[in-house]
């Protein structure tokens, strides 16, 4: 899959512009703060129908004025596909797919697949236990439904236990059939969500370490290791023992909703003790499993888009990198950079053929 070309209207600081694109490496060059974060965020939006830094769609219609639009072509399986986003103050987001409305944002997700690699992955090594949880949770939640109906039940049930928790601070009476009854459906779909996850985890380890060593060509070795508190405890035991706590509290202290993954380096933790560089090649592998994941899922490439590629990468794991997305599986790629030069004569020494696109002033 390829997206052929972008419009953007009034997005952030774009006000009527198009790009064009290749099928293979794209490089789009420009100063600091011209744009280049922001058209891959167009192109995100084209995507998934959402940005991938604004969580508020408001924020990315360009200053003083009143709508947004982005639109463009996207070429899978010999087939056109021309897709639409918009968005109006105070009015609903428009997702457009050769001439017909979106009408749910799910139905679009997973047609147009896109997997970024930028500085927010950062949040993956530094961020809380829920960056790691969702990373792992929208990957598991496409390929098993199962294990998707689990996650909302749990969900579903969570929220109405600490709601009951919370009533009960306010002087609702205790009833134990009721918390037993969300107890039971927690211990339930809980251990579902346990073992599935232990499994996944299995299988994307291998593929992500495979790209690890692939592109810093060392031995390091690296893991991601799933942290439960139901490996060792029974659930449905620990939700009866921590009952006092959680009223207290207010909130159920036990379960899967508290899960982490650790990321590991030589044995150490990665957050701890590995450099920047390594913590950003551990995220690029990450992010290069899911997106073979991914590709394994829907039965074509997604498209790849790198925000501050080469920066805090040396220039090994960077010719490396080169290398690998440049050849099949990867398909469409896009690559930020704010210097020409360097990039242009990097990529010329390694007879790596790309399109240069110039961000310039609007
Ligand atoms: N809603 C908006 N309206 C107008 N301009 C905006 C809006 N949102 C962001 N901008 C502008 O977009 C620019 C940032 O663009 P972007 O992050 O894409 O830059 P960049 O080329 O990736 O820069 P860098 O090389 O520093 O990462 C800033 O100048 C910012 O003021």
């Amino acid at each position: 899959m390829f997206l052929k070309n972008i419009s953007l209207f009034n997005f952030k600081n774009y006000e009527n512009t198009t790009f064009e694109f290749s099928r293979e490496i794209n490089c789009i060059i420009g100063d600091n703060g011209l744009g280049k974060t922001n058209l891959l965020d167009a192109i995100h939006y084209l995507s998934l129908g959402k940005s991938m830094i604004n969580t508020q769609d408001t924020f990315n219609i360009r200053h003083d004025e009143l709508a947004f639009a982005v639109k463009g072509i996207f070429q899978k399986n010999d087939r056109s596909y021309k897709v639409s986003c918009g968005f109006q103050k105070s009015s609903k987001k428009t997702l457009m797919v050769n001439g017909e409305v979106c009408g749910r944002l799910s139905s679009h997700v997973g047609q147009f697949p896109v997997v970024v690699v930028g500085p927010q992955d950062q949040d993956l090594v530094w961020g809380g236990s829920e960056f790691r949880r969702k990373l792992f949770d929208s990957m598991l939640s496409q390929v098993d439904n199962v294990y998707l109906e689990s996650l909302i039940r749990y969900s579903h049930y969570l929220t109405q236990r600490n709601a009951y928790l919370k009533g009960l601070s306010e002087g609702k009476p205790w009833d134990e059939l009721l918390m037993d009854h969300f107890n039971h459906e927690l211990s339930a779909q809980g251990r579902v969500i346990f073992e599935k996850r232990e499994k996944f985890l299995d299988s994307f380890n291998e593929i992500f370490r495979k790209y690890y060593k692939m592109f810093t060509r060392k031995d390091e070795r690296v893991e991601i290791k799933y942290k439960s508190g139901l490996r060792d405890h029974d659930f449905m035991q620990k939700l009866k023992e921590n009952i006092e706590k959680d009223r207290i509290l207010q909130r159920t202290t036990f379960g899967v909703h508290r899960d982490d993954y650790s990321f590991v380096l030589d044995d150490f933790p990665l957050k701890k003790y590995a450099s920047q560089g390594q913590q950003k090649s551990f995220t690029i592998a990450v992010k290069l499993a899911k997106f073979e994941f991914m590709m394994n899922q829907c039965g074509y490439a997604p498209l790849l888009l790198f925000d501050d590629l080469f920066d805090k990468l040396d220039e090994n794991r960077t010719e490396a990198l080169l290398d690998l997305i440049s050849k099949s599986p990867f398909e469409q790629v896009m690559i930020t950079e704010a210097k020409y030069d360097r990039l242009q004569a990097l990529l010329e020494k390694m007879g790596i053929a790309a399109n240069m696109l110039k961000v310039d002033e609007n």
